[in-house]
């Protein structure tokens, strides 16, 4: 139920060997960036290497017909053999070790497919989200914390195991949608260039199932669970149970899932999660997500539009001061549509937030602020350019009245056609 780690390895080393371009014969396959050309050893495929003076040969080969199931066949002269063997795999055990430490490894995003599909339930594609730390805007003091917990539970493999426990972090992750959670998890992947496993709890068919597929991650790798609290509630007879539940976020299994590991799971609230889920000890980090402020605001407008400062900052510290409130989704989508004028920007910026309270979703959000961009830049350009709170609600007023009207109108007009 493992991933075989010596054939990863072997895989690993012979991948890096220059000998592989030799070959009369290869794969060649799109690696992770666009541009890369990787070559792939093809079954059956010969490849040379050379240590301590004796030549070996490696070949790749189906294990049976029928199955796609790979096994490397190394050949070593007999002479050679005592002499190398051990040393050459401890040297094969070297270099793959220090291409994955060194992040030549390229990451992966491992997605679990439906019961029965495949021999393995895993199915990767190449993880390329660019989220970092660094483009993630959230309070500079908690990103640092998380940032240092990360690293010092890096490094903190022998005090886990003087404890008896299993070497893994877990993190709850919670707030409203679009304020990062998902992103944030990417960020934490690039950061200790871990894999991803995410665990799509709708295609589980039972304890048991999540067990197994729990056995079958590896180790340097993150497990996440994306909006936990929305699977309880939706599922009214769920497949798996709370209890199952509870014992995969503890990794029990702990003698094979312990190794490296760490785990998150997103909430869009945790009022309502059972205190039992999210317990000390279960989850050991919880990270609150807030909708964006003004600080936050800021770093979307310096990484969004390349803007350090504007003379609308004011308005628009203002307006959050009031206590407007948007995503950061929302507020980053208006940006992209805005982001050859960052003026118009954060303008729409403004237009949303003042306008916001009343629930309207997200896509209604953009529709009416391209829609009132025509009258936008007039209402608030007149006079010095500063409109003040009172203007913008005037004016924003004058627009829900005018599609209020709009809204008759073409009521009127299809009572009419009826
Ligand atoms: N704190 C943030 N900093 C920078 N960008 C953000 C932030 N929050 C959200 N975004 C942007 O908004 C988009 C949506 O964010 P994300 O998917 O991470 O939200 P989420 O909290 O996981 O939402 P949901 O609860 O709906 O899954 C992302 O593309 C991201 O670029
Ligand atoms: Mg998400």
């Amino acid at each position: 139920m493992q991933r075989n780690q010596l054939y990863h390895r072997v895989s690993l080393y012979l991948h890096s060997l220059p000998s592989i371009q030799d070959a009369d014969y290869t794969n060649l396959i799109t690696g992770s960036n666009q541009n890369d050309i990787v070559l792939r050893l093809d079954p059956n495929q010969t490849i040379q290497d050379t240590f301590l003076g004796a030549t070996l040969f490696w070949f790749n080969q189906k294990t049976q017909p029928d199955r796609i199931s790979y096994s490397f066949v190394l050949k070593i002269r007999k002479n050679d053999k005592r002499r190398i063997l051990h040393p050459y795999l401890r040297h094969i055990h070297a270099v793959a070790d220090e291409m994955e430490n060194k992040g030549k490894r390229h990451l992966r995003l491992y997605m679990n497919a439906a019961a029965g599909a495949a021999q393995t339930r895993w199915r990767s594609v190449p993880f390329t989200h660019p989220a970092t730390f660094e483009t993630m805007a959230m309070e500079k003091d908690l990103k640092n914390k998380i940032k240092s917990d990360l690293e010092s539970f890096l490094k903190a493999r022998q005090y886990y195991r003087k404890l008896g426990r299993a070497w893994k972090r877990s993190f709850l992750l919670y707030g409203p949608s679009g304020t990062g959670k998902s992103s944030f998890v990417a960020a934490m992947a690039n950061f200790l260039h871990y894999d991803v496993y995410d665990v799509d709890l709708s295609r589980i068919h039972g304890d048991s199932d999540l067990k197994f597929l729990l056995m079958e991650t590896t180790a340097k790798s993150i497990v996440v669970v994306e909006n936990l609290d929305r699977f309880l509630e939706a599922e009214s007879s769920p497949a798996v149970s709370a209890t199952g539940i509870q014992s995969f976020m503890d990794g029990i299994l702990s003698a094979c899932c312990g190794e490296e590991r760490v785990m998150v799971f997103t909430m869009n609230s945790k009022e309502s999660a059972d205190p039992r889920l999210i317990r000390p000890g279960r989850v050991d980090v919880h990270i609150h997500f807030p909708v964006c402020d003004f600080s936050a605001f800021k770093t979307l407008a310096s990484s969004y539009l390349g803007l350090k400062d504007h003379k609308l900052f004011a308005r628009v510290e203002e307006i959050f001061r009031l206590g407007a409130s948007l995503s950061h989704a929302e507020i980053g989508e208006l940006m992209i549509a805005n982001r050859n004028s960052p003026s118009r920007a954060i303008k729409s910026v403004i237009g949303a937030l003042q306008t916001d309270g009343d629930g309207r979703r997200f896509g209604y959000a953009i529709g009416r602020q391209i829609e009132c961009d025509d009258v936008d830049e007039r209402a608030l350009c007149d006079g010095d350019g500063f409109p003040t709170v009172k203007d913008s609600r005037k004016f924003y007023s004058f627009f829900k009245l005018r599609n209020a009207r709009r809204t008759q109108q073409k009521s009127d007009s299809l009572a009419h056609e009826r």
